[in-house]
């Protein structure tokens, strides 16, 4: 298997186009431009930022980001029709994404039309965007379910017409990633033409099937914050980038500091809040009770944490229940200005077992401090 190291990856994040489509999800034009902003202030190089094609209201926000100038290139997603690549050159992007559905079961039993008919709307819509000068992604909707030769072919004549490169979507997450992993080999073997990956979480796989496919040969890779996106989401932006840095040895040049902020901001602006367990951003990622996970991090952080906390701007917290150990008990009640010994740790241990059980919970500083009063010397 190829190693990444070196390689140059560009996030292409679709929080505000596949994002937005989550059901029910709705981004007012301010927080669009906040989003956007934050993403180009953190480093993300490409925004799939709308689809035109929707009418005046999308056209205008595609627009109003436009108009912020931003160091990230703006890409808006289009049926292959010549009116949609209009309406987006008329929102001011210079990049499209021209989307065609490439599997047989999407073109015969949704389109209702056939492969030659698939040929004809790559070469017609590729050609008008390509006469105006737009930089171009042809994106393959459910590239996954495809045949693979078909692919190849279609990805050749778009190589041959100046696509600059093509997007394969696993659009419903079927895939594995040993699968992902060979698919994209393959077409890279057969045209010499840039691969982005979109890839879907139906079967809890999408970034796994998102590095596989970078580590196949793809440059491009889609993420949304929070993994937000169509059914069960996209791949997650802060799982991708730190599982490339911390998994793969790849930068990809992102300030990841400000993931949690902008996590946080996502998940107010989409209605849709963040699990406390969500990988890399959740606020309890990094929380530890159980007595030997404690002990270790007291001991080294690195026994227990994958990465730094600070790193994506969360916190280390370590909480006392029913799990927790004399090491961790002795060490918070120090914090507190408490010195017990071991025996005497152990012994107030079997207490906030009792009453974290009873609560369904860890106990608060309060509940320590009280438990604390019937050690002889402390009361
Ligand atoms: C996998 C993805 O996420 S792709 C992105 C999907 N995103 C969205 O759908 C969100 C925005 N969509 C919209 O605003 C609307 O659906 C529009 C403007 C695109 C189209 O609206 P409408 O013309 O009213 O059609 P509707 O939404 O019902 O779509 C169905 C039609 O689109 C056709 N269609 C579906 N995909 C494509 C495609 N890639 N290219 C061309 N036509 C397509 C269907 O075959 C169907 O045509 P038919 O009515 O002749 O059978
Ligand atoms: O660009 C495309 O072709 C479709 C992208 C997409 O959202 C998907 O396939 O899930």
């Amino acid at each position: 298997m190829e190693t990444m190291a070196g390689r140059r990856i560009i996030i292409d994040d679709t929080t505000l186009r596949d994002g937005e489509q989550t059901a029910g999800v709705v981004f007012s034009l301010a927080e669009k431009i906040r989003i956007a902003s934050m993403l180009d202030e953190i480093g993300v190089g490409e925004l799939e930022c709308g689809i035109p094609a929707m009418g005046p209201d999308e056209q205008a926000s595609v627009r109003a980001l436009v108009d912020l100038g931003l160091n990230a290139r703006l890409i808006t997603w289009n049926r292959a029709l010549i009116s949609d690549i209009q309406a987006s050159i008329d929102s001011g992007v210079k990049a499209v994404d021209i989307s065609l559905s490439v599997s047989d079961q999407h073109i015969v039993h949704k389109l209702r039309k056939d492969r030659a008919w698939v040929m004809e709307q790559l070469r017609v819509a590729l050609g008008f965007a390509k006469a105006n000068g737009l930089y171009v992604s042809v994106g393959g909707e459910d590239a996954s379910r495809a045949d693979l030769d078909f692919l190849a072919e279609l990805m050749s004549v778009a190589r041959d017409m100046g696509a600059d490169r093509f997007r394969y979507c696993d659009t419903l997450g079927v895939l594995d990633p040993f699968t992902m992993y060979d698919n994209i080999k393959f077409l890279r073997s057969k045209v010499d033409l840039d691969i982005e990956v979109h890839t879907h979480n139906d079967l809890g796989m999408a970034t796994a099937n998102a590095l596989a496919g970078l580590r196949a040969g793809a440059t491009f890779v889609n993420t949304t914050v929070n993994g937000l996106g169509e059914r069960a989401g996209n791949a997650p932006l802060e799982e991708v980038v730190m599982a490339l840095r911390h998994a793969c040895g790849v930068e990809t040049g992102i300030d990841t500091r400000r993931f949690v902020e902008l996590s946080r901001y996502v998940g107010q602006a989409s209605c849709r809040p963040v699990p406390d367990w969500k990988a890399v951003v959740g606020e309890k990622v990094f929380s530890h009770e159980s007595g030997l996970h404690t002990d270790g991090v007291l001991k080294n952080p690195l026994n227990y944490e994958g990465f730094d906390p600070g790193e994506v701007g969360l916190h280390r917290h370590l909480v006392l229940g029913k799990h927790s150990g004399s090491q961790g008990l002795i060490h918070r009640l120090g914090e507190l200005g408490i010195e017990v010994d071991r025996l005497e740790a152990v012994d107030l241990l079997e207490r906030v077992r009792g009453i974290s059980q009873r609560n369904k919970r860890p106990l608060n500083d309060g509940e320590l401090l009280a438990l604390c009063r019937s050690l002889p010397r402390v009361a």
